[in-house]
């Protein structure tokens, strides 16, 4: 990672979204594929122009080529004048054919890139002002595969389809009226391939063939299913054997698919084929060749008059070819513009005009709610004050909602009602550097940068001195893991080493220890399974007591037994909070919790954990 990404990335980190004031024009200014595309409508039109021109001026060479003909077969002596004339005429028309074409290239990969651009633009800025609690939500994949194969997908858009799928209809028509004004009947028998062809497209959407072709997508995606499940489940099958079974869904889905196949091809495939051997060339001809020949030996259409009918009687099945092809890539782009749409569509974190600074670091919680979709409260309804100096341990079963409350102190989602204050100053009015000063956070789902370990430390203190670093990871446990590295506190990490879920959460409470906010939201849900983690977390709460304001999720007794208060969350709602002793000698809540997890692990494990 270089100097100027570390900095940015700090600077991400300790800087949520700003208020640019787009949030309301976010929502007002639509975001249909024509709405991302309107800025751009002008020159848009001129590549679409441009290739349509271009398209059509094709024609002259190949006109040029009929006028030649009947010229050089009229009787009598050639007409030199009217050659040249004619040759200069086609040579000009591919002249403005390479030139319109070569120009809409030029404009339409411009313009492309351009959109581009400003697309993945709009989208950092826009994924830099999302709720935090949104974006760790997205697999990194997700949003990589949305910046980047999803915005290129808007290439054939731009660059190519519209333009291509105009001139497939504008040059057919043109021919067209064309080959009326040389002979209508034998335009009439040149459309007959083209007519025969869209006559059978029909045939294709019967109910039976509609049913098959939803059996095959459900096959398919079956055997997409079952594979993606035996992947991921290959480990456990390896570990525990039942093999057979894992691969018996995978083999069931393939030999379905043989079946739904076999079905589709044999009705698909006749009416495919014929449609085929309709727009094929040698029908086109045939037909062509069929029609003029008798006209011609009728009497009824000079000879030089076929030639315009064979160089241009090809084109005319351009359009149904068209259609296949454009609509597919047309298809995916406007697939890929909703995913973007969609993300854009999300409400970025309104960040106050003028933040306020907090006056100390209580935090207060007031009547707060929460829902991650409508109509499903997670909270409902807290009222929880955490004063400065004091441990606060958060109690309750599993899904009772005690991550998703920590998540509202370092604002990784609003309230959907209620307030967080800190230091008497609703979150929504603090600015996004004053609230990262104060308050600090070590989750589950701990994220290291790609940087060394020292700069990973002091993400949030960027000028902090070695020192301070490394008092930081002593009290965090995991100093003398960092000296094992190959290159100590400069290890590159995910690069020189990888460190364990438990070593990278330690280096996650180091970095939260180093920053010294006031406020540290702590879950410490994964740490029982580490030792080290646990002895470090014990640790730094008993370092930390008495300066800073801590909300702990706790499991351990020991956790429970050392806060100065409990809170024991259940379903969403605070039930029972106070001193934990107090609490256990009332023999409520936290009581039942407490005891019900010794009746259940009697192994004495349970004495651990709570
Ligand atoms: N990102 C999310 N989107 C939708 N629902 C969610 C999300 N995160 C959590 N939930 C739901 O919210 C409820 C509370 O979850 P939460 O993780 O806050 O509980 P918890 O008490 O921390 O559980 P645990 O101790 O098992 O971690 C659960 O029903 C959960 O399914």
């Amino acid at each position: 990672m270089t100097p100027t990404e570390l900095a940015e990335a700090r600077h991400q980190a300790t800087r949520p979204p700003r208020n640019t004031g787009s949030a309301p024009a976010d929502a007002s200014e639509g975001h249909g594929t024509a709405a991302l595309l309107r800025p751009y409508a002008g020159r848009f039109a001129t590549v679409v122009v441009l290739q349509v021109v271009g398209a059509v001026a094709g024609l002259a060479p190949l006109l040029a080529v009929v006028e030649l003909g009947r010229t050089l077969l009229a009787p009598g002596p050639v007409d030199h004048g009217n050659v040249r004339l004619t040759v200069v005429a086609g040579a000009a028309g591919l002249a403005v054919r390479l030139l319109c074409t070569g120009a809409a290239a030029a404009v339409g990969h411009l313009l492309d890139a351009e959109v581009q651009l400003a697309l993945r633009r709009r989208l950092a800025a826009h994924l830099g002002r999302v709720p935090i609690g949104w974006l760790s939500r997205r697999r990194g994949g997700e949003l990589a595969k949305l910046v980047g194969e999803d915005v290129g997908a808007v290439h054939p858009l731009i660059a190519h389809t519209p333009g291509e799928l105009v001139s497939a209809f504008v040059v057919p028509l043109v021919s067209l009226v064309y080959l009326f004004t040389v002979d209508w009947r034998l335009t009439l028998i040149t459309l007959v391939p083209v007519v025969a062809a869209v006559a059978l497209v029909p045939l294709m959407m019967t109910p039976a063939r509609l049913r098959e072709q939803a059996d095959f997508d459900a096959a398919m995606a079956r055997i997409a299913g079952s594979a993606v499940e035996f992947v991921q489940g290959i480990a456990v099958v390896k570990a525990f054997g039942g093999g057979e079974s894992a691969h018996r869904e995978f083999r069931d889905a393939a030999d379905d698919f043989v079946a739904v196949f076999r079905r589709w091809v044999h009705g698909i495939s006749p009416i495919a084929a014929a449609m085929q051997l309709l727009l094929s060339p040698p029908f086109v001809l045939l037909t062509v060749a069929t029609g003029g020949t008798a006209l011609i030996t009728g009497g009824g259409m000079a000879a030089a008059d076929l030639l315009p009918f064979l160089l241009l009687g090809l084109g005319l099945t351009a359009p149904v070819a068209a259609l296949g092809h454009g609509f597919d890539e047309v298809q995916a782009a406007r697939r890929a513009a909703a995913r973007i749409r969609e993300v854009l569509a999300v409400p970025p974190l309104a960040e106050p005009e003028h933040p306020v600074a907090p006056n100390g670091h209580r935090v207060e919680l007031r009547g707060v709610r929460f829902a991650y979709e409508p109509g499903r409260e997670v909270l409902r309804g807290i009222d929880l004050v955490l004063e400065p100096g004091t441990v606060t341990a958060l109690v309750g079963p599993s899904g009772s909602g005690k991550s998703t409350l920590v998540q509202l102190l370092p604002r990784f989602f609003d309230p959907t009602d209620g307030t967080v204050r800190l230091g008497g100053v609703d979150l929504r009015r603090l600015g996004g550097r004053e609230l990262y000063r104060h308050v600090s956070f070590v989750f589950q789902d701990v994220r290291l940068l790609r940087a060394s370990v020292a700069e990973n430390i002091a993400l949030a203190v960027p000028d902090a001195d070695r020192e301070e670093v490394v008092r930081a990871a002593r009290l965090a446990g995991i100093h003398d893991r960092v000296t094992e590295l190959p290159h100590g506190y400069e290890t590159v990490l995910g690069e020189e080493a990888r460190l364990s879920g438990g070593e990278a959460q330690r280096v996650a409470l180091a970095r939260a220890l180093l920053s010294e906010a006031p406020v540290l939201v702590l879950d410490e849900a994964t740490s029982f399974a580490d030792p080290h983690t646990e002895r470090a977390v014990r640790r730094a709460l008993e370092t930390l007591r008495g300066d800073r304001t801590v909300l702990v999720i706790a499991h351990r007794p020991e956790t429970i037994a050392g806060a100065d208060t409990v809170a024991v969350l259940e379903d969403g709602v605070i039930v029972e909070q106070g001193r934990p002793a107090d609490l256990l000698d009332a023999g409520g809540r936290l009581a039942g919790l407490w005891h019900s997890r010794h009746t259940a692990d009697p192994s004495g494990e349970g004495e651990r954990r709570c």
